[in-house]
Protein backbone atom coordinates (compact mmCIF):
# COMPACT_ATOMS: atom_id res chain seq x y z
CA UNK A 1 0.00 0.00 0.00
CA UNK A 2 1.43 3.03 -1.32
CA UNK A 3 -0.99 5.43 0.79
CA UNK A 4 -2.58 6.43 -2.74
CA UNK A 5 -5.95 5.56 -4.15
CA UNK A 6 -5.29 2.62 -6.15
CA UNK A 7 -3.96 0.54 -3.65
CA UNK A 8 -6.51 1.52 -1.12
CA UNK A 9 -9.13 0.71 -3.37
CA UNK A 10 -7.26 -3.15 -4.05
CA UNK A 11 -7.19 -3.93 -0.78
CA UNK A 12 -11.04 -2.65 -0.20
CA UNK A 13 -11.69 -4.86 -3.46
CA UNK A 14 -10.04 -8.01 -1.95
CA UNK A 15 -11.17 -7.81 1.33
CA UNK A 16 -14.39 -8.05 -0.27
CA UNK A 17 -13.92 -10.80 -2.01
CA UNK A 18 -13.12 -12.75 0.76
CA UNK A 19 -9.40 -12.78 0.67
CA UNK A 20 -7.16 -12.21 3.86
CA UNK A 21 -5.97 -9.06 3.34
CA UNK A 22 -2.71 -7.59 5.35
CA UNK A 23 -1.35 -4.12 4.10
CA UNK A 24 2.58 -3.40 3.62
CA UNK A 25 4.27 -0.15 3.09
CA UNK A 26 7.61 0.14 1.77
CA UNK A 27 10.41 3.03 2.10
CA UNK A 28 12.92 3.00 -0.73
CA UNK A 29 14.31 6.25 -0.10
CA UNK A 30 16.02 8.08 2.77
CA UNK A 31 15.35 11.77 2.80
CA UNK A 32 17.77 14.58 2.97
CA UNK A 33 17.75 17.73 4.03
CA UNK A 34 15.40 18.11 1.05
CA UNK A 35 12.86 16.40 2.68
CA UNK A 36 10.13 19.02 2.49
CA UNK A 37 10.14 17.36 -1.09
CA UNK A 38 9.71 13.74 0.73
CA UNK A 39 5.91 12.94 1.02
CA UNK A 40 7.00 9.29 2.21
CA UNK A 41 5.58 9.93 5.84
CA UNK A 42 2.35 11.41 4.98
CA UNK A 43 1.67 8.49 2.60
CA UNK A 44 2.58 6.13 5.58
CA UNK A 45 -0.20 7.91 7.43
CA UNK A 46 -2.88 7.08 4.33
CA UNK A 47 -1.92 4.01 4.16
CA UNK A 48 -2.37 3.57 8.32
CA UNK A 49 -5.92 5.37 7.98
CA UNK A 50 -6.67 3.24 5.17
CA UNK A 51 -5.37 0.03 6.59
CA UNK A 52 -7.49 0.90 9.91
CA UNK A 53 -10.66 2.13 8.26
CA UNK A 54 -10.52 -1.74 6.64
CA UNK A 55 -9.96 -3.26 9.86
CA UNK A 56 -6.60 -4.38 8.57
CA UNK A 57 -2.86 -4.99 9.64
CA UNK A 58 -0.11 -2.52 8.23
CA UNK A 59 3.27 -3.87 7.83
CA UNK A 60 6.25 -1.84 6.63
CA UNK A 61 9.24 -2.57 5.09
CA UNK A 62 12.76 -0.35 4.56
CA UNK A 63 14.35 -1.31 1.03
CA UNK A 64 15.82 2.17 0.77
CA UNK A 65 19.74 -0.20 0.23
CA UNK A 66 17.84 -2.39 -2.69
CA UNK A 67 16.76 0.21 -4.21
CA UNK A 68 19.95 2.51 -4.11
CA UNK A 69 22.33 -0.53 -5.62
CA UNK A 70 19.69 -1.75 -7.98
CA UNK A 71 17.65 1.21 -9.47
CA UNK A 72 19.53 4.53 -8.47
CA UNK A 73 22.88 3.47 -9.07
CA UNK A 74 21.72 2.25 -12.50
CA UNK A 75 19.90 5.28 -13.01
CA UNK A 76 23.04 7.15 -12.59
CA UNK A 77 24.93 5.16 -14.84
CA UNK A 78 22.72 5.50 -17.48
CA UNK A 79 22.77 9.62 -17.43
CA UNK A 80 26.45 8.99 -17.11
CA UNK A 81 26.15 7.08 -20.35
CA UNK A 82 24.21 9.89 -21.95
CA UNK A 83 21.34 8.23 -21.84
CA UNK A 84 17.21 8.59 -20.43
CA UNK A 85 16.89 5.41 -18.18
CA UNK A 86 13.34 4.67 -16.72
CA UNK A 87 13.95 4.00 -13.07
CA UNK A 88 10.11 3.09 -12.24
CA UNK A 89 10.61 0.24 -14.36
CA UNK A 90 13.87 -1.42 -12.54
CA UNK A 91 11.75 -0.47 -9.63
CA UNK A 92 9.29 -2.64 -10.51
CA UNK A 93 11.79 -5.60 -12.16
CA UNK A 94 14.47 -5.10 -8.56
CA UNK A 95 11.99 -3.97 -5.70
CA UNK A 96 8.38 -4.43 -5.71
CA UNK A 97 8.15 -7.44 -7.63
CA UNK A 98 11.26 -9.07 -6.50
CA UNK A 99 12.36 -7.82 -2.56
CA UNK A 100 8.94 -6.88 -2.24
CA UNK A 101 7.31 -9.96 -3.34
CA UNK A 102 10.02 -12.31 -1.79
CA UNK A 103 9.39 -10.79 1.61
CA UNK A 104 5.74 -10.75 1.63
CA UNK A 105 5.52 -14.25 0.50
CA UNK A 106 8.85 -15.79 2.91
CA UNK A 107 8.50 -13.40 6.07
CA UNK A 108 4.91 -12.59 6.23
CA UNK A 109 3.51 -15.98 4.63
CA UNK A 110 1.34 -14.53 1.99
CA UNK A 111 -0.11 -16.67 -1.40
CA UNK A 112 -0.25 -13.66 -3.27
CA UNK A 113 0.72 -9.88 -3.42
CA UNK A 114 -1.88 -7.08 -5.16
CA UNK A 115 -0.43 -3.85 -6.29
CA UNK A 116 -3.09 -1.07 -7.39
CA UNK A 117 -1.26 -1.13 -10.67
CA UNK A 118 -3.74 -0.79 -14.11
CA UNK A 119 -3.37 -4.26 -15.68
CA UNK A 120 -4.97 -7.85 -15.71
CA UNK A 121 -3.65 -11.19 -15.94
CA UNK A 122 -5.25 -14.19 -17.59
CA UNK A 123 -4.84 -18.04 -17.69
CA UNK A 124 -3.36 -19.28 -21.26
CA UNK A 125 -2.44 -22.82 -20.82
CA UNK A 126 -1.34 -22.75 -17.40
CA UNK A 127 0.28 -19.83 -17.46
CA UNK A 128 -0.39 -16.08 -16.63
CA UNK A 129 -0.30 -13.64 -19.29
CA UNK A 130 0.01 -9.53 -18.94
CA UNK A 131 -3.18 -8.17 -20.01
CA UNK A 132 -3.50 -3.98 -20.76
CA UNK A 133 -5.64 -2.33 -17.83
CA UNK A 134 -9.08 -2.10 -18.99
CA UNK A 135 -8.65 1.95 -18.81
CA UNK A 136 -6.49 3.19 -21.82
CA UNK A 137 -5.43 6.08 -20.18
CA UNK A 138 -4.09 4.68 -17.10
CA UNK A 139 -2.54 1.09 -18.73
CA UNK A 140 0.38 0.40 -16.77
CA UNK A 141 1.93 -2.71 -18.38
CA UNK A 142 4.25 -0.44 -20.05
CA UNK A 143 5.79 -0.48 -16.95
CA UNK A 144 5.82 -4.15 -15.92
CA UNK A 145 7.24 -5.63 -19.07
CA UNK A 146 10.04 -7.50 -16.70
CA UNK A 147 8.10 -9.86 -14.55
CA UNK A 148 7.94 -13.34 -16.07
CA UNK A 149 4.82 -15.05 -15.75
CA UNK A 150 5.28 -16.99 -12.34
CA UNK A 151 5.69 -13.23 -11.00
CA UNK A 152 2.57 -12.36 -11.94
CA UNK A 153 0.71 -15.92 -11.43
CA UNK A 154 1.68 -14.51 -7.69
CA UNK A 155 0.17 -10.77 -7.99
CA UNK A 156 -3.20 -9.82 -8.25
CA UNK A 157 -4.17 -6.21 -10.04
CA UNK A 158 -7.69 -5.55 -8.36
CA UNK A 159 -8.06 -2.16 -10.17
CA UNK A 160 -6.75 -3.38 -13.47
CA UNK A 161 -10.25 -3.90 -14.84
CA UNK A 162 -11.92 -0.60 -13.33
CA UNK A 163 -11.45 3.12 -14.81
CA UNK A 164 -9.82 5.57 -12.38
CA UNK A 165 -13.04 7.45 -11.93
CA UNK A 166 -14.90 4.27 -11.10
CA UNK A 167 -11.67 3.61 -8.57
CA UNK A 168 -11.96 7.05 -6.84
CA UNK A 169 -15.78 6.88 -6.42
CA UNK A 170 -15.44 3.02 -4.30
CA UNK A 171 -12.94 5.17 -2.41
CA UNK A 172 -15.35 8.16 -1.64
CA UNK A 173 -18.34 5.51 -1.10
CA UNK A 174 -16.01 3.50 1.36
CA UNK A 175 -14.74 6.48 3.28
CA UNK A 176 -11.37 6.26 2.48
CA UNK A 177 -9.24 9.61 3.02
CA UNK A 178 -7.18 8.96 -0.22
CA UNK A 179 -10.22 9.32 -2.53
CA UNK A 180 -9.11 12.27 -4.00
CA UNK A 181 -5.22 12.47 -3.61
CA UNK A 182 -3.75 13.38 -6.48
CA UNK A 183 -1.59 10.60 -9.03
CA UNK A 184 2.04 10.43 -8.08
CA UNK A 185 4.14 11.78 -11.32
CA UNK A 186 7.33 12.20 -12.65
CA UNK A 187 9.73 9.98 -10.98
CA UNK A 188 9.18 9.21 -7.20
CA UNK A 189 12.94 9.93 -5.76
CA UNK A 190 12.81 13.20 -7.45
CA UNK A 191 9.38 14.15 -6.63
CA UNK A 192 8.31 17.73 -7.24
CA UNK A 193 11.75 19.29 -6.96
CA UNK A 194 13.71 20.52 -9.88
CA UNK A 195 15.06 17.53 -12.19
CA UNK A 196 18.33 19.55 -13.12
CA UNK A 197 18.87 20.85 -9.25
CA UNK A 198 18.53 16.64 -8.33
CA UNK A 199 20.89 15.36 -11.01
CA UNK A 200 23.99 18.03 -10.90
CA UNK A 201 23.99 17.47 -6.78
CA UNK A 202 25.18 13.20 -8.21
CA UNK A 203 26.65 13.51 -11.53
CA UNK A 204 29.60 16.16 -12.75
CA UNK A 205 27.94 18.84 -15.32
CA UNK A 206 30.08 19.87 -17.88
CA UNK A 207 28.40 22.96 -19.83
CA UNK A 208 29.38 23.12 -23.59
CA UNK A 209 27.69 24.28 -26.92
CA UNK A 210 24.37 23.59 -28.51
CA UNK A 211 25.02 23.24 -32.40
CA UNK A 212 22.47 23.36 -35.65
CA UNK A 213 22.17 20.08 -38.12
CA UNK A 214 24.93 22.62 -40.01
CA UNK A 215 27.55 22.02 -37.31
CA UNK A 216 26.91 25.77 -36.50
CA UNK A 217 27.62 27.11 -32.69
CA UNK A 218 23.81 28.87 -31.99
CA UNK A 219 23.89 28.36 -27.97
CA UNK A 220 25.01 26.43 -25.15
CA UNK A 221 23.87 23.74 -22.38
CA UNK A 222 24.61 23.46 -18.79
CA UNK A 223 25.27 19.54 -19.31
CA UNK A 224 24.25 16.91 -22.04
CA UNK A 225 22.48 14.91 -18.93
CA UNK A 226 19.91 17.21 -18.02
CA UNK A 227 18.46 16.85 -22.06
CA UNK A 228 16.98 14.09 -23.90
CA UNK A 229 16.30 13.27 -27.54
CA UNK A 230 12.94 15.35 -28.61
CA UNK A 231 12.97 17.67 -25.90
CA UNK A 232 12.14 21.20 -27.15
CA UNK A 233 11.65 23.01 -23.75
CA UNK A 234 14.79 24.30 -21.77
CA UNK A 235 17.11 25.03 -24.77
CA UNK A 236 19.06 28.55 -24.62
CA UNK A 237 19.40 29.09 -28.57
CA UNK A 238 19.83 32.92 -29.55
CA UNK A 239 21.10 35.51 -31.95
CA UNK A 240 20.20 33.17 -35.23
CA UNK A 241 19.41 35.37 -37.74
CA UNK A 242 16.45 34.06 -40.39
CA UNK A 243 16.09 31.44 -37.92
CA UNK A 244 12.08 31.64 -37.81
CA UNK A 245 9.83 30.96 -35.16
CA UNK A 246 9.45 27.13 -35.61
CA UNK A 247 10.59 25.08 -31.99
CA UNK A 248 14.15 23.63 -31.96
CA UNK A 249 14.46 19.92 -30.98
CA UNK A 250 17.10 17.91 -29.21
CA UNK A 251 18.20 15.52 -32.04
CA UNK A 252 21.71 14.42 -31.16
CA UNK A 253 23.69 14.12 -28.21
CA UNK A 254 27.18 13.78 -29.06
CA UNK A 255 28.94 12.95 -26.16
CA UNK A 256 32.51 12.48 -27.47
CA UNK A 257 32.53 15.99 -28.30
CA UNK A 258 30.31 17.39 -25.70
CA UNK A 259 27.67 18.85 -28.20
CA UNK A 260 24.17 19.35 -28.18
CA UNK A 261 22.93 18.90 -31.84
CA UNK A 262 19.12 20.35 -32.32
CA UNK A 263 17.33 20.76 -35.50
CA UNK A 264 14.30 22.75 -36.32
CA UNK A 265 10.57 21.87 -36.40
CA UNK A 266 8.88 18.85 -34.68
CA UNK A 267 8.69 17.26 -38.10
CA UNK A 268 12.97 17.69 -38.62
CA UNK A 269 13.69 14.56 -40.53
CA UNK A 270 16.67 13.61 -37.83
CA UNK A 271 13.60 13.35 -35.06
CA UNK A 272 12.47 10.23 -36.84
CA UNK A 273 13.38 6.80 -36.40
CA UNK A 274 12.70 3.73 -38.95
CA UNK A 275 13.86 1.10 -36.26
CA UNK A 276 15.87 0.20 -33.05
CA UNK A 277 18.08 -2.13 -31.83
CA UNK A 278 17.17 -3.03 -28.04
CA UNK A 279 19.03 -5.55 -25.53
CA UNK A 280 18.06 -7.09 -21.57
CA UNK A 281 15.30 -8.48 -23.46
CA UNK A 282 12.24 -10.43 -21.00
CA UNK A 283 9.48 -11.85 -22.31
CA UNK A 284 6.43 -12.35 -19.83
CA UNK A 285 5.24 -15.53 -21.68
CA UNK A 286 6.68 -15.99 -24.94
CA UNK A 287 8.84 -18.17 -26.08
CA UNK A 288 12.30 -17.14 -26.71
CA UNK A 289 12.87 -16.67 -30.74
CA UNK A 290 15.58 -18.05 -32.75
CA UNK A 291 18.88 -16.37 -33.89
CA UNK A 292 17.58 -14.95 -37.42
CA UNK A 293 13.85 -15.53 -36.49
CA UNK A 294 11.17 -12.56 -36.85
CA UNK A 295 7.46 -11.87 -35.73
CA UNK A 296 5.06 -9.23 -35.82
CA UNK A 297 3.41 -7.52 -33.08
CA UNK A 298 2.83 -3.93 -32.08
CA UNK A 299 4.88 -1.79 -29.95
CA UNK A 300 5.48 1.19 -27.65
CA UNK A 301 8.73 2.97 -27.41
CA UNK A 302 6.96 5.47 -24.90
CA UNK A 303 4.07 5.06 -22.47
CA UNK A 304 1.29 6.80 -23.33
CA UNK A 305 1.92 6.23 -27.19
CA UNK A 306 -0.26 4.44 -29.93
CA UNK A 307 0.87 1.16 -30.80
CA UNK A 308 2.62 0.97 -33.94
CA UNK A 309 3.11 -1.99 -36.29
CA UNK A 310 6.63 -3.81 -36.37
CA UNK A 311 9.02 -6.51 -37.31
CA UNK A 312 10.84 -7.95 -34.36
CA UNK A 313 13.98 -9.65 -35.71
CA UNK A 314 16.42 -11.70 -33.20
CA UNK A 315 19.67 -10.17 -34.21
CA UNK A 316 22.36 -12.37 -32.18
CA UNK A 317 22.02 -13.98 -28.63
CA UNK A 318 21.41 -10.12 -26.75
CA UNK A 319 20.33 -8.27 -29.60
CA UNK A 320 16.93 -7.67 -31.10
CA UNK A 321 16.02 -5.19 -34.22
CA UNK A 322 12.44 -3.74 -34.23
CA UNK A 323 11.91 -1.77 -37.35
CA UNK A 324 8.15 -0.01 -37.77
CA UNK A 325 5.90 0.46 -40.47
CA UNK A 326 5.81 3.42 -39.93
CA UNK A 327 8.74 6.17 -39.13
CA UNK A 328 8.73 6.95 -35.18
CA UNK A 329 9.54 10.22 -33.74
CA UNK A 330 11.86 10.72 -30.53
CA UNK A 331 12.91 7.14 -30.15
CA UNK A 332 15.20 7.08 -26.98
CA UNK A 333 18.44 5.01 -25.91
CA UNK A 334 17.75 3.80 -22.62
CA UNK A 335 13.75 3.99 -22.56
CA UNK A 336 11.73 0.70 -23.00
CA UNK A 337 10.29 -0.62 -25.83
CA UNK A 338 7.38 -3.10 -25.31
CA UNK A 339 5.76 -5.54 -26.94
CA UNK A 340 2.15 -6.22 -27.32
CA UNK A 341 0.03 -9.05 -29.20
CA UNK A 342 -3.56 -7.25 -29.09
CA UNK A 343 -3.98 -6.98 -25.33
CA UNK A 344 -1.44 -9.14 -24.56
CA UNK A 345 1.70 -7.80 -23.16
CA UNK A 346 4.39 -9.60 -24.63
CA UNK A 347 7.31 -8.61 -23.15
CA UNK A 348 9.86 -6.15 -23.46
CA UNK A 349 13.58 -5.13 -24.01
CA UNK A 350 15.91 -1.67 -23.39
CA UNK A 351 16.25 0.58 -26.32
CA UNK A 352 20.44 0.87 -27.56
CA UNK A 353 20.89 1.90 -30.51
CA UNK A 354 18.32 3.94 -33.18
CA UNK A 355 18.34 3.20 -37.09
CA UNK A 356 17.57 6.35 -38.85
CA UNK A 357 17.59 7.04 -42.41
CA UNK A 358 20.43 9.97 -42.21
CA UNK A 359 22.97 7.93 -39.54
CA UNK A 360 23.11 5.13 -42.92
CA UNK A 361 23.92 8.19 -45.19
CA UNK A 362 26.36 9.93 -43.10
N1 LIG B 1 5.75 2.76 -1.09
C1 LIG B 1 5.00 1.73 -1.49
N2 LIG B 1 4.74 0.72 -0.65
C2 LIG B 1 3.99 -0.34 -1.04
N3 LIG B 1 3.45 -0.45 -2.26
C3 LIG B 1 3.68 0.52 -3.16
C4 LIG B 1 4.47 1.66 -2.83
N4 LIG B 1 4.52 2.46 -3.94
C5 LIG B 1 3.80 1.84 -4.89
N5 LIG B 1 3.28 0.67 -4.44
C6 LIG B 1 2.42 -0.28 -5.17
O1 LIG B 1 2.58 -0.14 -6.57
C7 LIG B 1 1.37 0.30 -7.19
C8 LIG B 1 1.65 1.25 -8.33
O2 LIG B 1 2.43 2.29 -7.87
P1 LIG B 1 2.47 3.72 -8.56
O3 LIG B 1 3.62 4.43 -7.98
O4 LIG B 1 2.34 3.54 -10.03
O5 LIG B 1 1.21 4.41 -7.93
P2 LIG B 1 -0.24 4.74 -8.40
O6 LIG B 1 -0.61 4.14 -9.70
O7 LIG B 1 -0.41 6.19 -8.19
O8 LIG B 1 -1.04 3.90 -7.27
P3 LIG B 1 -1.54 4.40 -5.86
O9 LIG B 1 -2.74 5.25 -6.16
O10 LIG B 1 -1.90 3.14 -5.10
O11 LIG B 1 -0.40 5.16 -5.24
C9 LIG B 1 0.57 0.94 -6.05
O12 LIG B 1 -0.82 0.91 -6.32
C10 LIG B 1 0.97 0.07 -4.87
O13 LIG B 1 0.22 -1.13 -4.84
Amino acid sequence: MSGGVDSSVSAYLLKQQGYQVEGLFMKNWEEDDDDEYCAAAEDLQDAQAVCEKLGIELHTINFAAEYWDNVFEYFLEEYKAGRTPNPDIMCNKEIKFKAFLEFACEDLGADYIATGHYVQRREHDGKFQMIRGLDNNKDQSYFLYTLSHQQVAHTLFPVGHLEKPEVREIAEREGLITHDKKDSTGICFIGERKFKDFLGRYLPAQPGVIENCEGQAIGEHDGLMYHTLGQRKGLRIGGLKDAGDEPWYVVEKDMKRNVLIVGQGHNHPRLFSKGLIANQLHWVDREQIEVGKSFRCTVKTRYRQHDVACLVTRVNNDEYEIMFDEQQSSVTPGQSVVFYQDDVCLGGGIIDILIRDFDAVE
